[in-house]
């Protein structure tokens, strides 16, 4: 029997706000129509104002998550978001490369809005080394890609100059989302495998309702490839996701709030239903 809904595959961190991580993931997922899997490397007592605490599950509770999912599913597409250390890197690495499961996007989440550390710092250099290698795409944002580029980033200038060298470091395609950047728009730097590049930009939404973007945008990523759309196609739909997730906004806790997942619209049932 074919499967006919595309299955897909988060490895990350979860969110007790339900704003970002695992939960993130799974909610943009489900909008998006794939079935969503996680793969639960962490686990945060958090909300919309900062991360309290974590801990990290056990080696033997990563692998068999992930032998319960390669047992059962066929997964056409994953990202990895919160990975906290570098041995949760390396556990994570091994199992990448003994199952298949499609397009690996890395989300190379280091630290929260809230500023608690979410990536020991000890694990930048095996996320360099290990992770990297095996992306099919890399989305940092802009601390993030002046940790992994070794270069600070001021201006788009800059963040040209560093996806050259995330892309020297091993990931095929490379977004270096500009959300950090202080800029009237929100424009983000897109370097292709074949050396295209291109910049995906949407006008800056002023709100502190940004809590998850960096999760959703890649997890949309990640359902748009599952469902086929090539990367560049599946780039521009997830900017488009986020801008109109940011735009139209809902009030929920106290902090930084989730986005409103429900605000982008873009005729995929309608498509569907002619299938
Ligand atoms: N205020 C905003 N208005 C519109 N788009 C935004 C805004 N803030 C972030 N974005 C977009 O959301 C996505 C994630 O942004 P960013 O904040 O850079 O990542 P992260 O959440 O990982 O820190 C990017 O496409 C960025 O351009
Ligand atoms: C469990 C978990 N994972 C990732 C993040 C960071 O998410 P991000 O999309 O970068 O959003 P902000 O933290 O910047 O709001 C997280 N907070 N928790």
């Amino acid at each position: 029997m074919t499967d006919r809904i595309p299955q897909v595959l988060t490895i990350a961190g979860t969110d007790s706000g339900g704003g970002a991580g695992v939960m993130a993931d799974l909610k943009t997922f489900q909008m998006r129509h794939v079935f969503g899997t996680a793969v639960v490397v962490a686990v945060t007592a958090q909300n919309t104002v900062g991360v309290q605490n974590f801990v990290s599950l056990s080696e033997t509770m990563v692998h068999d998550q992930f032998k319960a999912l390669a047992d059962d599913f066929t997964i056409k597409a994953c990202k990895t978001g919160m990975l906290a250390d570098a041995e949760h890197v390396r556990f994570v690495v091994h199992n990448l490369k003994k199952y298949h499961f499609g397009p690996l996007i890395v989300d190379p989440v280091m630290i929260a809005k809230g500023g608690a550390q979410l990536l020991a710092d000890d694990a930048i250099s095996v996320v360099k080394q290990a992770l990297l290698p095996l992306a099919t795409l890399i989305t940092p944002n802009i601390p993030e890609a002046e940790r992994l580029s070794g270069q600070t980033i001021k201006n788009r200038s800059d963040m040209q100059q560093a996806a050259q060298k995330l892309k020297q470091l091993g990931a095929k395609n490379v977004l270096i989302k500009g959300g950090h950047l202080a800029s009237q728009a929100a424009a983000d730097y897109v370097l292709l495998a074949d050396g295209r590049s291109l910049w995906l930009e949407t006008p800056r939404f002023e709100t502190k309702n940004t809590h998850g973007t960096g999760d959703t945008i890649s997890a949309c990523i990640v359902a748009e490839l599952a469902k086929g759309y090539d990367l560049l196609t599946a780039l521009k739909t997830a900017k488009q996701f986020i801008y109109a997730s940011i735009a139209n906004p809902i009030e929920v806790g106290h902090g930084h709030g989730p986005l409103n997942l429900w605000a982008y619209t873009d005729g995929y049932q309608e498509e569907n239903d002619e299938i």
